[in-house]
């Protein structure tokens, strides 16, 4: 069963951030995912959750100053502490809005970063995890990582599929899993559908784009088709972020989505 879910940070942004949930229910998404729900009481979004009855399936933990630039804290030295209020936050969230996992960016390395500056990142990165993943059990959730292309994120720590894989092996909680971002993988990586196989034991959630662009799934070089088709071959019973940029007013674009349950027209 293919179960989508609209990314409101991207995707209905003709409207306000907590009218976006009755949009997206109203095109036939069951589920919603964004950013940062931080500058909204959590209650607001539960009860505009409640309203348009759809799921809350994903969210990032806070990420450090975003206006900034910074993109996530999970592996940076010295931020440690800031890192576990994250976590704290994050899932009292969670909590109220039922959602199952949240997303604890990287952060980016410092340009030019040495191998010991990296090294350091990376040790960094597995204490955060650890600690994120054993906050997350005591309430049955999951914590993500996410591999994003250097491309749209130069200097993000996390990029390439096998060095996530990687550490999903070594800290091997079951609670830590990998958000299999295509639009990314196709950037870094390519080979959808092989590394779709080799690391679906391992992965949480599901987002989709056209690449380059990232706008539409039927728009550019990947052919979705063929991927939702193996997913529903493999058993995946997860859900599937649209996370894409719309060419024009988002309702219209979605006919790609018609074979899935979405409708283009209001
Ligand atoms: O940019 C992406 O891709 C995401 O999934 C965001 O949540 C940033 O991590
Ligand atoms: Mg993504």
């Amino acid at each position: 069963m293919i179960r989508l879910a609209a990314n409101l940070s991207m995707l209905f942004n003709e409207h306000a951030f907590l009218d976006r949930f009755a949009a997206a229910a109203s095109a036939g998404f069951k589920g919603v995912e964004y950013l940062f729900p931080y500058a909204f009481d959590a209650e607001d979004i539960k009860h505009v959750l409640q309203e348009a009855q759809v799921e809350q399936v994903l969210f990032n933990l806070p990420p450090g100053d975003w206006e900034a630039g910074e993109r996530g804290l999970a592996s940076l030295p010295g931020r440690e502490g800031e890192f576990r209020d994250s976590v704290i936050e994050a899932l009292r969230y969670a909590e109220v809005l039922n959602c199952p996992r949240v997303h604890a960016m990287a952060g980016l390395l410092p340009e030019g970063a040495d191998a010991a500056t990296q090294a350091d990142h990376h040790e960094t990165y597995l204490r955060n995890l650890r600690f994120a993943a054993g906050e997350a059990a005591k309430t049955g959730r999951d914590i993500l990582i996410e591999p994003i292309n250097t491309r749209d994120m130069p200097g993000f720590f996390l990029s390439r599929q096998a060095q996530a894989m990687a550490i999903i092996e070594v800290i091997g909680a079951d609670n830590l899993k990998l958000q299999f971002d295509l639009y990314h993988c196709q950037i870094m990586d390519g080979d959808l559908i092989r590394h779709l196989e080799r690391q679906f034991d391992a992965i949480g959630h599901i987002q989709v784009a056209g690449v380059p662009e990232r706008h539409e799934p039927n728009v550019g070089e990947v052919h979705y088709p063929a991927i939702f088709e193996r997913l529903r071959a493999l058993g995946y019973t997860g859900w599937i972020g649209c996370e894409y940029r719309p060419r024009a007013e988002t309702r219209a674009g979605l006919v790609w989505g018609e074979p899935w349950g979405l409708t283009a027209q209001g």
